[in-house]
This record gives C-alpha cells, sequence and structure tokens, in this order.
C-alpha cells in the first residue's frame, strides 16, 4: 500500500470513517482535548512503531468502547496544521453497544453528510474529506455521494 503524506509537524493520524443507513458515526469531541466541541470522525494519533490499522482499532476502542474492524483506507490528506491523516472505511457489529469516553468524547451520533459537511461546529480536515468525496476523488463503499447537498459550497 502506498504511504501517507510526509506531516509537515511530525505527527500521523488516522480516522475511523463508519457507516450506517447512509450515515456517518460522528463524536463531538470533549472540552478537554484539542479541537474542543468540534465534530469529527473517531479517530486519533498513531502512536511510534503501531500500524495505521492497530491504531484504528485501538482509538475507536479507547473513545466508544467497542471493537471495530480496519476495512481499507480510503483517503489521506494533511491538516493545515500539519498532520498526515489517514481515511480508513471501518466496520463495527450491527448490534454494537457505544460506551463513549468521556474523557474524550462529549457525545456521538449517526450523521448524514450534507449536515456534517454543513455542521458550523465541523473540524475543518473533514470538509476537505467531505469535499473530496463529493467530487468524486475516492469513493465509499456502501454509499452513493447524495445528489443534494443544498448548494454547500466546497
Ligand atoms: N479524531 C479525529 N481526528 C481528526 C479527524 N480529522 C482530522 O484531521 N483529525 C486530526 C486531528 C488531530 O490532528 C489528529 C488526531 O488527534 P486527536 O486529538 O483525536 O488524537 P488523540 O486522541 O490521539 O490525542 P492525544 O490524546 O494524543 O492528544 O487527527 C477526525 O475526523 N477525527
Amino acid at each position: 500500500m502506498s504511504t501517507s503524506p510526509q506531516p509537515s509537524n511530525g505527527k500521523r493520524a488516522v480516522v475511523g470513517v463508519i457507516l450506517w443507513r447512509n450515515q456517518f458515526l460522528t463524536i463531538r469531541r470533549s472540552e478537554h482535548v484539542a479541537a474542543p466541541g468540534k465534530i469529527c470522525f473517531p479517530g486519533g494519533k498513531i502512536e511510534l512503531g503501531e500500524s495505521e490499522e492497530d491504531a484504528l482499532i485501538r482509538e475507536i476502542q479507547e473513545e466508544l468502547g467497542i471493537l471495530a474492524t480496519a476495512g481499507h483506507r480510503l483517503y489521506t490528506n494533511v491538516t493545515g496544521w500539519g498532520t498526515s491523516v489517514a481515511w480508513w472505511l471501518t466496520h463495527i457489529a450491527e448490534d454494537a453497544e457505544v460506551q463513549i469516553n468521556e474523557k474524550e468524547v462529549a457525545h456521538w451520533c449517526w450523521m448524514a453528510p450534507a449536515t456534517m459537511l454543513r455542521h458550523p461546529d465541523l473540524l475543518s480536515s473533514n470538509r476537505d474529506f467531505l469535499a473530496s468525496w463529493r467530487n468524486s476523488v475516492f469513493s465509499i463503499p456502501g454509499i452513493a455521494v447524495p445528489d443534494i447537498w443544498d448548494d454547500i459550497d466546497d
């Protein structure tokens, strides 16, 4: 597999894109972490020597208390603050019971793509991910790019 783009700040992160009925599992970050209160996917930084898949599964377990499995990498980008992010299609059991870790996550919910894209609290790098998907830079198995985005500029 190709490598992710180089971070300019030395940091790498992985993000889990979890789907259910054309919606994404989103979290609101807690007040105790970086980017407090922002809406994003579950995920976090990759530790030294850790694979993207292992970091993904560890972070989802830490944040949501559920066992996830890594699908495949959908996209990579570098955030405005220099972190290299790998965006992974991720699977959880249909009957998985989410138990958030309140130190890291304030709230979670299923969110439609257009709602996420226009959310005023969306983490800025996620706008790039959603806009790139919308522009067919990559596809996400199991969900078609919606026709209607309420004329959001990207
Ligand atoms: N969790 C998450 N991080 C994202 C997303 N999009 C995005 O650019 N990032 C970036 C933000 C951060 O630079 C990095 C992950 O940071 P984090 O603060 O969630 O990681 P962490 O839990 O390991 O944090 P820490 O305890 O080590 O400080 O990835 C996203 O959708 N979810």
